[in-house]
């Protein structure tokens, strides 16, 4: 099931929000609707969003009849700006904004409705190379994982965040077909359930072995020996190694130092920030209060009670044991190794 299809000059995506129980499509004719839609987590995992993002440019394009191509120039800055705003801390977003500027301004004819066509072409070439990505950094990744290992993950990385087969679910279903005969172990990830709504019916589909725990057992679970390491993805990666992902992650990776476990981040190169040098630059979206006082739609907490819902945390670099990239495998130190990879 794709993530996202163009139809008929429309984007439809996949309304991740009512997964696992309804797998409908929400389409998109105006870019607003795509701006909703990443901000509800109907799309959601940074190289989905990232490609959304690409197509809502397209679709506020589209509907643009400027005088001249200056006008339209700036009109499109304005829904690139509106549509990067949607989520701060998953760096494929701007990536794919910023790619698709590029092509707006290296844009030498002065034929609008052309440029409309080519910023599609570009938005279809996101779109395509994320799937080749996931195929690669599952090549990749899937040396580093033993036969027989029991994986755990958290949030969800898979399919349903990606345009492929998912940057960490992309190494195990690599290591799966590889007959490595591994078994999973999905965090629920808290609050919005992403391990359990999302990796759990991906794993289901694949007849990945898989099995759902709460985010507060994940340190007696690898305290029972049932874990031989950890892969996650990323949502921005510092120049220094600093990784960025779902809520959570930063006590799995302190619970895998403690248990002496590999703890692997899988994510492409359009995840890397060169621009910021460490973890405490990546900006990390606090979401509504509601997430957490209210489970399954019932209120769960005092009304009016504080309540702190940051989206993200920041595992350091010193805690991963090695990045897996599209283009191949980066071990510490990451400042070095990440900037030979992206050849900077
Ligand atoms: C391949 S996706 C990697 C990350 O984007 C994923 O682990 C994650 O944290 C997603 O968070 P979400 O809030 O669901 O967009």
């Amino acid at each position: 099931m794709e993530t996202m299809r163009w139809v008929d000059g429309c984007l439809e995506i996949l309304d991740q929000t009512l997964l696992p129980g309804k797998a409908e499509y929400i389409k998109c004719e105006q870019y607003t609707t795509v701006c909703d839609a990443i901000c509800r987590l109907s799309v959601r995992g940074a190289p989905a969003i990232g490609a959304a993002a690409a197509y809502g440019l397209v679709l506020g394009a589209a509907a643009l009849k400027p005088a001249g191509k200056d006008e339209f120039i700036a009109a499109v800055e304005q829904i690139a700006r509106n549509l990067s705003v949607t989520r701060p801390t998953a760096v494929n977003l701007q990536w794919a904004l910023d790619r698709m500027l590029r092509v707006l301004h290296n844009y030498t004819s002065g034929n609008v409705e052309d440029l409309k066509e080519t910023l599609l072409r570009e938005a279809h070439a996101i779109y395509a190379e994320d799937l080749e990505s996931n195929r690669r950094m599952g090549e990749f990744g899937e040396k580093l994982v033993p036969t027989n290992a029991a994986i755990l993950t958290h949030c969800n990385a898979g399919a349903l965040a990606t345009a492929g087969i998912g940057t960490a679910l992309g190494v195990i279903r690599a290591a799966h077909q590889a007959g490595k005969n591994i078994s999973v172990y999905a965090d629920e990830t808290r609050p919005l359930l992403q391990g359990a709504r999302l990796t759990t019916w991906e794993m289901v589909q694949e007849k990945i072995p898989v099995t759902l725990l709460t985010d507060n057992m994940a340190g007696y679970l690898m305290a029972c020996g049932k874990v031989d390491l950890v892969i996650v993805g990323a949502d921005r990666i510092a120049a220094n190694g600093d990784v960025a992902n779902k809520i959570g992650t930063y006590g799995v990776a302190v619970l895998a130092k403690e248990h002496g476990l590999p703890f692997y981040v899988a994510a492409p190169m359009s995840t890397i920030d060169f621009n910021i040098a460490s973890g405490q630059g990546i900006p990390i979206e606090n979401r509504d209060d509601r997430e957490v006082t209210c489970f399954a739609g019932q209120q769960v907490a005092p009304e009016g009670v504080k309540v702190w819902n940051p989206a993200f945390d920041v595992t350091p670099a010193h805690l991963v044991t090695a990045i897996i990239t599209d283009r191949g495998v980066a071990r510490p130190p990451y400042t070095e190794t990440l900037a030979a990879l992206a050849g900077r």
